[in-house]
């Protein structure tokens, strides 16, 4: 993507810059302003973007998060007859602050408050990605755990106990195949309660 265009006004820019809502020519999403924000984090190639288009509408836009060269994508998504924010953040493995993705990621999180993180995780690899939702957890954020890839899982003969995990972890946990849209309308439903029992 051309993030150089000159002949974007410098008040779009600054607008960009200021809210970090506009996309990279510094239009501004007047769509998602005001909306209350759900976020969906992970390691890189977990399904994260499937979800946010299966979430998402026509109104998306793309951004460098403010000062950075990474791009956050949002969009808006209706949960529950309730209109959301949906962002969509680079892949990052932890909240460490060691790569640029995870200061954007903690920086977003914490500057924007989503009322719900969805931390979406390859199913095949819960051990390794389980650390970081713990990490969430103990910082007293509103995560969602989802197990999307559950194919690929299931065919390589894994059975996962989701209603243990959701219990030992005490938050929700959805599986998901997101490229079938398998489970999603399960995850929005979960979302929905979730959000109205905040
Ligand atoms: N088999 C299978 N593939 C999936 C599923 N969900 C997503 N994928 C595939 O996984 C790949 C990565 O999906 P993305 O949505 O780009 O992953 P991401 O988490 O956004 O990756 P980054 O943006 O790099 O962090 C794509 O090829 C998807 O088609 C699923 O449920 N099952
Ligand atoms: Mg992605």
């Amino acid at each position: 993507m051309d993030c150089c265009n000159n002949k974007v006004p410098w008040y779009k820019k600054l607008a960009g810059v200021l809210f970090g809502i506009g996309n990279c020519h510094g239009e501004v999403n007047q769509n998602t302003h005001g909306l209350e924000k759900i976020a969906l984090i992970g390691s890189p190639n977990v399904g994260k973007s499937v979800i946010f288009n299966r979430l998402t509408g026509a109104y998306v836009t793309v951004s460098n998060y403010p000062g950075t060269t990474v791009e956050v994508s949002r969009g808006k998504g209706i949960i529950g007859g309730a209109q959301y924010e949906i962002i969509d953040t680079p892949g990052m493995y932890s909240l460490m602050c060691i790569t640029e993705e995870e200061k954007v990621t903690k920086d977003l999180l914490f500057r924007e408050k989503p009322k719900a993180l969805l931390h979406v995780i390859d199913a095949k690899n819960i051990n390794r990605m389980l650390p970081l939702t713990i990490q969430m957890i103990e910082a007293g954020s509103p995560v969602i755990l989802v197990l999307n890839i559950m194919d690929e899982a299931e065919r390589m003969g894994l059975t996962i106990d989701v209603e243990g995990l959701q219990k030992e972890l005490g938050i929700p946990v959805i599986s998901t195949i997101a490229a079938l849209n398998k489970g999603i309308d399960e995850l929005k439903e979960r979302v929905d309660e979730y959000v109205k029992s905040a």
